[in-house]
């Protein structure tokens, strides 16, 4: 297994002192600059394991590239004042339309893990959904970071006595919502991973959400999880869910009638099936499936104000980003995270204005145009 992160920079990592990273942190312009500052910081296997998708990587590739085949139609003389970010999701209040996607591991990108992206979550005013595979506990994760709203990311495992009591600790913690991800019945294959045989966390590294006990549970991504689940899970909880991963459309119109709370348009990042399509690309068809019913959530190669702009006038109430939060911490630990944000953030805003928008409510489907 590979060893703890290679640091280049001189950042210790408690927030005091920003070194050479965290100054490059705080003049980097765009989020693709904390993708190098990540880079350089992180021991290679663990950049690879962040970075990478499954197969050929075509999906991964797809994500990012079908937002550049878009263009917004801007509209003009419409006299809007400084607009309104804001959006409300499941009866809470965002500050942004730009969550923080689940993603594992945050203590490999930095010692701060998960309570650093909770810190800068909550000051940034948005919902964090924390990872079933986080490598700090929910309830630590809540704990570092009172003010933050928090949603959990659950892999349904075949025993559900455990699957149950995880939940539990979950909405013990508080959070608020449970996000089902429902595209993982087996691990992608990701070629990066098998090339740097990273096959484990390093030591002093666990799933501290899968502690049972004595031991902690390796966890399962499982191939037996089925609507059924889906009602038990509803039977159990009171936590509005929301179904991550779903790009069907009539996956989505099953996923109504099961008493889903929103739907997540997401493709892991390109790290499950490799060759389905860009989640941008299969956002218009499952919007109209849903049709206003509940909301509709996407993530997947966000990483402009701009492309958040086009999908929510594509019918997204609100997206995730998955490895810009990543990036950020490991470049700068919680400041990281929170310029990341704020990057997005500061452009979503200049978007909606050059638009004509005083809110994301103001974009609609016919402000964006095909180009290619
Ligand atoms: C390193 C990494 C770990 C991830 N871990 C999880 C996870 O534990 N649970 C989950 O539902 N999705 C996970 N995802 C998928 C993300 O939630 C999200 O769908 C994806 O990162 C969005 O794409 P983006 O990285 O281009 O923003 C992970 C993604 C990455 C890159
Ligand atoms: O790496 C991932 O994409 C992921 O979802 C995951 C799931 C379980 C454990 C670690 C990572």
């Amino acid at each position: 297994m590979t060893t703890a992160t290679s640091r280049t920079g001189s950042g210790n990592g408690t927030g005091t002192d920003p070194g050479p990273a965290g100054e490059a942190s705080g003049r980097a312009l765009a989020v693709r600059e904390f993708e190098r500052l990540a880079r350089a910081r992180l021991d290679p296997a663990h950049y690879d394991y962040f970075a990478g998708g499954a197969g050929d990587e075509v999906t991964l590739r797809a994500n990012e590239a079908a937002f550049g085949r878009l263009a917004l139609l801007p509209r003009v003389l419409r006299g809007a004042a400084g607009p309104d970010l804001g959006v409300t999701l499941l009866g809470r209040r965002a500050a942004t339309p730009v969550l923080v996607a689940p993603t594992a591991f945050h203590r490999l990108a930095h010692p701060d893990g998960e309570r650093a992206t909770a810190r800068a979550a909550a000051a940034a005013g948005t919902i964090m959904i924390v990872s079933m595979a986080a490598t700090v506990a929910v309830e630590d994760v809540a704990a570092a970071a009172p003010d933050a709203e928090l949603w959990f990311q659950l892999y349904a495992q075949s025993d559900a006595a455990f699957t149950e009591a995880v939940v539990r600790r979950a909405e013990a913690a508080g959070c608020s919502a449970l996000v089902v991800t429902a595209d993982s019945p087996a691990r992608g294959r990701r070629e990066r991973e098998l090339r740097r045989g990273f096959t484990d966390l390093p030591d002093g590294l666990r799933c501290e959400n899968l502690r049972d006990g004595g031991r902690v549970r390796p966890i399962e991504m499982w191939p037996g999880l089925s609507w059924e689940h889906l009602a038990f899970l509803r039977r159990i909880t009171a936590l509005p869910i929301v179904l991550k991963g779903v790009l069907h459309p009539d996956d989505a119109r099953r996923a109504l009638g099961h008493g889903v709370a929103a739907l997540l348009v997401s493709n892991h990042g390109g790290r499950q099936l490799d060759s389905v399509p860009a989640t941008i690309d299969a956002l218009p068809e499952i919007a109209a499936a849903v049709d206003g019913a509940v909301p509709v959530l996407l993530d997947g190669g966000i990483r402009r104000g701009t492309d958040v702009l086009k999908a929510l006038a594509l019918g997204a109430d609100a997206v995730a980003v998955g490895r810009p939060v990543i990036w950020g911490l490991a470049a700068d630990g919680e400041r990281g995270v929170a310029r990341v944000l704020g990057l997005l953030r500061d452009e979503v805003e200049q978007a909606l204005t050059l638009c004509g928008c005083a809110s994301v409510r103001d974009l609609d489907p016919g402000m964006v145009r095909r180009t290619c």
